[in-house]
């Protein structure tokens, strides 16, 4: 019996900064945020979208292109680090707008009898999802899981995580007839505790609030959806997890030299280039080159052999995180998407091919896997168009972007707007306090 990816969606937010218009505000060369990083538009969510309306907006979107019954679903599982709430999980809003949305075509609540649950491990909450809904499919080989990465990348104004922004999700059907991907059931895994990027809860005093009223607690613990972090130290976590995870994967696989099978190379992709300057380090030990000197990371990142390398392997995992940003857990599977698509749209076999995963969670944990190419697949991609769809965001102006960050905005740039919505948050009923309410408009 075969286990893996049956069918996949996604959704982008609707709206989109030139990473040019940004560079130029902040002071940055731009050639260093398109040429050295990659970037040329962050996706960024309008007034009523957050993490709840993109999983939902995926989730439907997997539901109607591949003609799922949701009652045939025995779970959904939300890799996410943007959750809502610190109790009530991301996925069950996600789920209440979908069974809200489908409830003409299948009666009230079709996923009563649905598991949901959301996972968190930064940016590799939805690689953990997946793993976990692979292993529950291979015990119940009747049932079929979705799983839903959906993420806002958000961080501080002017920070240098700024200019790595973004938000979206991707949606997996998982099953025994996996018309996408067969996955591998080996799994190399490499984990550290680290501080490299995190969200713990800020603490407030109120000695340091402007006019804080007499019954404002003296001090208060609030989480923030802006992490703290240390960009360069992230960034050798991230090489030296994907390193002992590829280990670990070639240790418990047996595999010599994997990467050189692989057809595609799909990285978390914090933003477009990160995966290509990162395996720099795998490549060279592998291939037997010297790695010791920043001039000799530089001589292996600038040779023939290693564009043509990323060419081949990268590139084209690359070309929607350049037009959307960090989608952190949903990244690694928008790569994916991006690859596919673009092997679809010029006309290439992949049936067979072998693709080669490398996940990466802040915090921190990398898992590297394998998947093969189905015979299918271009049956499943073909409900995709994906940079069709990037085309159909509307842009907005760094003003605009900035009062949409610092929450100044009352009403969406696009108030016409289609699908899901975050209508209000109940701000007086104690018994209610925070809740979230959404609508769908069709
Ligand atoms: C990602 C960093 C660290 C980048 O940090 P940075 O300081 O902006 O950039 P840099 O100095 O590392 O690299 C700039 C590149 O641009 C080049 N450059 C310079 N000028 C020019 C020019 N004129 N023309 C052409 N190229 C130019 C320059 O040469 C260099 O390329 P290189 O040669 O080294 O490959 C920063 O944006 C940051 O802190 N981001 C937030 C954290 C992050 O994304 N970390 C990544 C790894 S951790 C991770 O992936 C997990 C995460 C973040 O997704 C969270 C989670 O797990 O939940």
């Amino acid at each position: 019996m075969t286990f893996g990816i049956e069918a996949a969606s996604y959704y982008v937010p609707s709206l989109y900064l030139e990473i040019k218009d940004l560079a130029e505000k902040r002071g940055i060369e731009p050639a260093k945020l398109e040429k050295g990083l990659g970037l040329h538009k962050m996706g960024f969510p309008d007034v009523h979208e957050d993490a709840a309306t993109f999983a939902a907006e995926a989730l439907l979107k997997l539901i109607k292109d591949y003609t799922i019954n949701p009652k045939d679903i025995s779970r959904i599982y939300l890799g996410t680090e943007s959750a809502l709430d610190a109790a009530k999980p991301t996925a069950s809003y996600a789920m209440q707008m979908v069974e809200k949305a489908l409830e003409k075509e299948f009666g009230e609540r079709c996923f009563k009898n649905c598991d949901v649950v959301d996972m968190t491990f930064a940016c590799i909450g939805a690689v953990d999802a997946l793993h976990n809904s692979l292993d529950f499919v291979r015990s119940n080989p009747d049932k079929k899981a979705i799983v839903i990465a959906s993420d806002y990348a958000k961080y501080e104004l002017a920070s240098s995580g700024e200019y790595t922004q973004g938000g979206g999700a991707v949606s997996l059907l998982v099953s025994t007839k996996p018309d996408l991907l067969e996955i591998e059931n080996k799994w190399g895994i490499a984990t550290e505790s680290v501080f490299d990027f995190f969200k713990p809860r800020r603490h407030f005093k109120k000695e340091n609030l402007i006019n804080a009223p007499e019954t404002f607690p003296d001090k208060i613990e609030v989480f923030t959806d802006e992490p703290v972090f240390d960009g360069q130290y992230s960034n050798q976590c991230y090489q030296d997890r994907i390193r002992e995870a590829y280990d670990h994967y070639k240790e418990i696989t047996g595999k010599n030299n994997p990467h050189k099978n692989w057809k595609y190379l799909i990285f978390h992709l914090p933003y477009a280039f990160h995966g290509k300057r990162v395996f720099t380090e795998i490549y060279s030990l592998e291939n037997g080159l010297s790695y010791e000197t920043p001039e000799e990371q530089k001589a292996v990142a600038k040779s023939e052999d290693y564009i043509q390398f990323i060419n081949d392997k990268i590139e084209k995992s690359q070309r929607a995180s350049s037009e959307i940003g960090n989608m952190y857990t949903a990244s690694i599977f928008m790569a994916l998407l991006s690859a596919l698509q673009v092997s679809f749209n010029e006309k290439e076999d992949l049936t067979g091919s072998e693709i080669g995963f490398l996940g990466y969670g802040s915090g921190s944990k990398s898992k590297v896997f394998s998947g093969k190419v189905s015979r299918n697949w271009k049956n499943v991609v073909s409900k995709w168009n994906l940079f069709e769809d990037l085309k159909t965001r509307t842009a907005i102006s760094f003003e605009t972007y900035e009062k949409l960050h610092r929450k100044q905005l009352e009403e969406s740039v696009n108030p016409n707007y289609k699908g899901f919505g975050l209508q209000s948050v109940e701000l007086e009923n104690p018994l209610l306090l925070g809740a979230r309410y959404y609508e769908y408009k069709a």
